[in-house]
């Protein structure tokens, strides 16, 4: 049996004795539990203390951590080794917030110098736009963006503009991703060509629904603008530059094969963001990031809060088969952060096979959901709270939502009086006994409380998080994305994964190509099974 098999047993072991006793118990035996599981990191804190471990439980996560050797996967991924085996690819997304004067290498090949002259590139395009020294065709100073991506050409970028832009921007930034027309309709409403630059985002620059909505984006262009004209309103940001000149572009911005989609938002691909709020407000971001990434690697293991969140994702998938974990952040800026953490951590760690190919011999990924936290509450909270199933939670608290707020210390706690309300109330619970007594105190009679109570009652003990920022800063956003990044690393170390490839997504897009070519031959292919070929037969019509 090897080591880890040895401290996954263990772990399991731990955490079934856990399980029979509750999580508000642990805190009378064990004094220091909030020291313990309690982590300051690049500015933000977490409380890992309603969790389901116990302090024997937070040991046997570390030791499972040390034994699949985190550290020195850590070291390889910050190495720029080989750390995508499938791809044979390198993974370096910390190299894009780095320092001027750092000196990422890439499978050996120098790349600090790459990015640093990308940021600069992107930082003077940022101003000349902003000045107006970057016009359109018409020399008219740009006034609006179309960003057009999807997945990780989309999620980051859309997040991180929802959570830092100003309530009146000087630039109207608008995002397109979804194949259906309504979508970019919806964008161009009510822009004008002459002063729209459209950012054509995609690593690959192959992508279905982006291409198609490029394509939709190029020709309300072409309706206004002189083919000399359009291409200073066409920037492409893809790894295969090639491409997006062919296709049209009049600029590209570049990044490497070496940054994985889901972790680009540091790169150009954030482009029309940078453009949008400024340069300077997004290298406050990078800053935010790079601190996180500078405490993941100097901080002990029992005091690295991407580790100690990922190996709190572990105990609960692993030691007590919870395959749910639920997001709730308690900002309207953060709306997106679920749908953002469900392509990261569900791309990533959504995987059935080892690194070797070999059948994974734990469960991987859980499936992650969520809706900003006071919005939740008034609809799936009623499950997380009486449903049997238990599902973790993760609170995401701001202390101050907008700068306005900053001195009206009042104005923000109702929001966040309703997180820790929620993380509590999931710990605590309610017994029987209780709403009973309730119920007789509110005057119901005796058979009229023996009715209700059962209703009435919470079971409690469920785990959650909270972590706690105390503004929503571009440094902060940064630091909470990087962290998230690097607990979806920890985790895929321990299971043993290739978080960085995702193979899964590519039969539904070959079959969709298919189907295309069977809708303009006219009928579904003879090789279709009944259910698709009906269903086709009933679309075509
Ligand atoms: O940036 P691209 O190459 O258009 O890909 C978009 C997204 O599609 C995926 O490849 C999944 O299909 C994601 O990993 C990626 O973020």
């Amino acid at each position: 049996m090897t080591a880890r098999s040895q401290a996954l047993d263990m772990l399991r072991a731990v955490a079934r004795k856990d399980s029979s006793s509750r999580i508000v118990h642990q805190f009378a035996v064990d004094p220091g539990r909030i020291e313990r599981m309690g982590v300051e990191a690049a500015g933000l804190y977490l409380d890992l203390s309603k969790q389901s471990w116990s302090a024997e439980g937070f040991e046997a996560a570390l030791d499972l951590a040390r034994t699949c050797d985190v550290e020195g996967r850590r070291a390889a991924l910050f190495g720029g080794e080989v750390v995508n085996n499938t791809e044979g690819r390198a993974v370096l997304h910390p190299a894009l917030r780095a320092a001027d004067d750092a000196d990422f290498h890439a499978l050996g090949e120098p790349v600090s110098k790459e990015v640093t002259a990308t940021r600069d590139a992107i930082a003077q395009f940022a101003t000349d736009i902003g000045s107006g020294a970057e016009t359109g065709g018409a020399r008219q100073p740009f006034t609006a963006i179309v960003h057009i991506g999807i997945g990780g050409s989309d999620l980051g970028p859309r997040l991180l503009w929802d959570a830092l832009r100003p309530l009146e921007p000087t630039i109207d930034l608008r995002f397109v991703a979804n194949i259906d027309p309504r979508d970019m309709a919806e964008a161009l409403s009510g822009l004008d060509p002459e002063t729209t630059l459209v950012v054509v985002v995609s690593k690959t620059f192959t992508t279905q629904e982006t291409l198609a909505n490029a394509e939709l984006a190029k020709a309300w262009l072409s309706e206004s603008l002189s083919a000399k004209r359009l291409p200073r309103h066409l920037v492409g940001v893809t790894a295969a530059p090639d491409k997006a000149e062919a296709w049209g572009c009049g600029r590209t911005f570049g990044f490497r094969d070496w940054v994985g989609g889901r972790y680009s938002l540091w790169s150009s691909v954030s482009l029309s963001v940078a453009v949008a709020l400024g340069w300077d407000v997004f290298e406050r971001v990078l800053d935010g990031a790079r601190a996180m990434d500078e405490h993941f690697l100097t901080a002990d293991l029992e005091k690295n809060a991407p580790v100690l969140l990922a190996l709190a994702q572990i105990y609960n998938v692993e030691g007590m088969g919870r395959n749910a974990r639920t997001v709730a952040p308690y900002a309207h800026g953060l709306r997106r952060l679920p749908a953002f953490l469900q392509q990261l951590e569900m791309e990533s760690n959504g995987k059935r096979v080892k690194r070797d190919g070999s059948a994974v011999d734990t469960a991987t990924g859980p499936v992650v959901f969520g809706e900003p936290g006071t919005n939740g509450q008034h609809a799936f909270f009623q499950q997380i709270h009486q449903g049997p199933t238990v599902v973790p939670a993760e609170f995401v608290v701001v202390g101050h939502t907008s700068d306005a707020a900053m001195d009206d210390r009042e104005g923000d706690a109702p929001l966040w009086s309703n997180a820790l309300a929620q993380a509590q109330a999931l710990m605590v619970g309610k017994t029987e006994k209780e709403a009973r007594a309730e119920l007789i105190a509110a005057g119901a009679s005796d058979a009229e409380a023996d009715r209700l109570a059962p209703h009435k009652t919470f079971p409690g003990d469920r785990p959650s998080t909270t972590i706690l920022m105390d503004a929503l800063s571009p440094e902060a956003v940064g630091a909470l994305l990087a962290l998230y990044e690097h607990k979806t690393f920890v985790e895929g170390v321990v299971w043993d994964i290739n978080s960085f490839d995702q193979w899964g997504v590519e039969l539904g897009k070959v079959l969709a190509k298919a189907i295309l070519k069977d809708v303009e031959a006219g009928e579904p292919g003879a090789g279709l099974d009944p259910s698709t070929a009906e269903l086709m037969k009933r679309l075509m019509v």
